[in-house]
């Protein structure tokens, strides 16, 4: 017999071991002997992970589509009416769905603090949402509570309120840039495309405050290149990347092939891998020689901070920077860009919104300070719409509680329910699912800057605790302010 025999035989061998075992696996999980038993979904998503797998990858990014559908599934109850004489479903949607075989789903924003705690309840990122990111040495892609906590103090203080605060005049210049640009161009008869533009913005506030240079974007003319179709494309794999890790290695080819890519891509990959570990470098070799700048970059403050030695190694640094870019430029421009459609759409809300600034807008060249615009309750209900409809993360965002069990009561059908989500298992909830909350928003699909005022024209603070905009706890938005 020939070894090609042999080698077959043994590839089916271990084919066969390995299905038996997926197949062993399987029937734990859907058994009562599975931690997670208690909590109601399909049984395929709780046997194994091919419904996520194909609406996540096949489908390319719906699985937050079906679980939204999965929490009115197994929410509804068969109820008799006596006044149709006949079986009706009720119950809005249930509040807790296992949506694979080691995470949970939750759909209630009364939970959301138990969810994403603060203080010393550790929570981990589930490896799985992890393995979408690859940018693993980043605060935002720790696995880990602890390291985590570690790595988002100097960050923290980086994006602090103080700190944002002495910022606004580089945002003044760059805000009038951007409008005269606009302005410039509406005299053009052709169209373009806004979240261009607002990318184009927001890149070079992140990228001056942060790396002390701007990227220039608004400089150049007209609007290309700018980063976010990159960052799209450079995001599509996120999924296949989750179910197969190891293709996260060929997100390190990008700088040796970025003559070959379309030249926005090459801009934003050459950015990301070989511009930012150079200026974290240049931050080094300054910092040794002591040369100190007014406003401190990203990369001096994560030098001069406390962390270990190693978490200073230039490529964790880099991946910190890239992963501020990646946070915080296409949400911040998606929504400025959802706001606009809204209020361009709906001359009533802009007309509004117009009488209330020119209250204290005397020169729109010499705009006011933010805490004057702050007070404005319209303006604020406007962004705070805006935020709702943008969903910034839209897909789930988990934790897995390390060292306790959550207990989630509630109330259902007036009859009240009650699960156990025990320590180790990822619970989360997502943007998308939340800002549709028929009951802490109705007509959810409408913008209405309204329902975030009560009949004072005063903030409503029970709408406020429904937004998951930014997430919350301890892994929350740091570029928030
Ligand atoms: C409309 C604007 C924004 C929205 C809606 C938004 C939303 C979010 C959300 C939902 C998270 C949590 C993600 C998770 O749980 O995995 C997050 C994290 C983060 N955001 Fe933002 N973000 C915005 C703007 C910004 C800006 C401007 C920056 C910085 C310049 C930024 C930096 C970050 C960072 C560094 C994290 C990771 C925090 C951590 O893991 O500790 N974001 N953001």
């Amino acid at each position: 017999m020939d070894t090609s025999f042999f080698t077959a035989h043994y590839v089916l061998s271990l084919t066969g071991i390995w299905l038996i075992y997926k197949l062993f696996q399987a029937l734990y999980n859907v058994s009562p002997f599975h931690p997670l038993s208690g909590i109601p979904g399909p049984k395929l998503a709780a046997a194994t992970y091919l419904p996520e797998f194909y609406y996540d990858v096949v489908k390319f990014g719906c699985y937050t589509k079906e679980i939204t559908k999965l929490h009115k599934r197994y929410g509804e109850e068969r109820a008799f009416s006596y006044e149709r004489s006949t079986w009706i479903n009720s119950m809005l949607s249930g509040p807790i769905v296992r949506i694979n075989p080691n995470e949970v789903h939750c759909s209630d924003i009364r939970f959301a603090d138990e969810i994403y705690a603060v203080g010393g309840r550790k929570r981990d990122k589930p490896v799985h949402q992890i393995n979408g990111s690859a940018l693993g040495k980043a605060g935002f892609g720790t696995v880990d509570h602890d390291l985590h906590r570690l790595r988002r103090i100097p960050l923290q203080k980086f994006f602090s309120r103080a700190m944002i605060a002495r910022l606004e005049p580089d945002i003044q210049v760059l805000v009038q840039k951007l409008c005269n640009k606009l302005l410039a161009q509406s005299g053009d008869d052709e169209a373009f495309d806004i979240t261009m533009a607002y990318s184009c913005f927001t890149s070079d506030a992140i990228s001056g405050y942060s790396f002390g240079e701007s990227f220039g974007f608004l400089d150049q003319k007209g609007w290309y290149p700018n980063f976010r179709e990159p960052t799209a494309s450079i995001l599509r794999p996120v999924f296949i990347f989750r179910f197969f890790p190891w293709t996260k290695a060929s997100a390190g080819l990008g700088k040796h092939l970025v003559d070959y890519m379309p030249k926005d891509i090459a801009l934003l990959v050459r950015t990301l891998q070989i511009d930012l570990p150079n200026k974290v470098l240049k931050a080094k070799k300054d910092m040794d020689a002591g040369i100190s700048y007014d406003r401190p970059t990203i990369f001096a403050s994560l030098l001069q901070s406390d962390l270990d030695i190693l978490d200073k190694e230039p490529q964790r640094l880099a991946d910190e920077a890239a992963a501020v870019v990646g946070a915080g430029t296409e949400t911040t421009s998606w929504a400025l860009s959802v706001i606009t459609y809204h209020l361009l759409t709906k001359p009533e809300l802009l007309g509004k919104l117009t009488r209330e600034l020119n209250t204290v807008v005397k020169d729109p060249k010499n705009l006011p300070g933010w805490t004057v615009l702050e007070n404005l309750p319209y303006l604020g209900a406007v962004i705070q719409e805006g935020l709702r409809l943008s969903y910034g993360v839209s897909s789930r965002t988990a934790r897995i509680p390390t060292e306790e069990n959550l207990l989630y009561r509630g109330e259902w059908n007036k009859k009240p329910i009650q699960y156990v989500i025990p320590q180790g298992y990822a619970v989360g909830m997502s943007a998308f699912v939340t800002h549709h909350d028929e009951r802490a928003f109705p007509d959810s699909y409408v913008f209405s800057p309204d329902r975030w005022l009560d009949e004072n024209n005063q903030r409503r603070k029970d709408v406020e605790r429904s937004m998951l905009a930014f997430s919350k706890g301890s892994r929350s938005c740091l570029g928030m302010k």
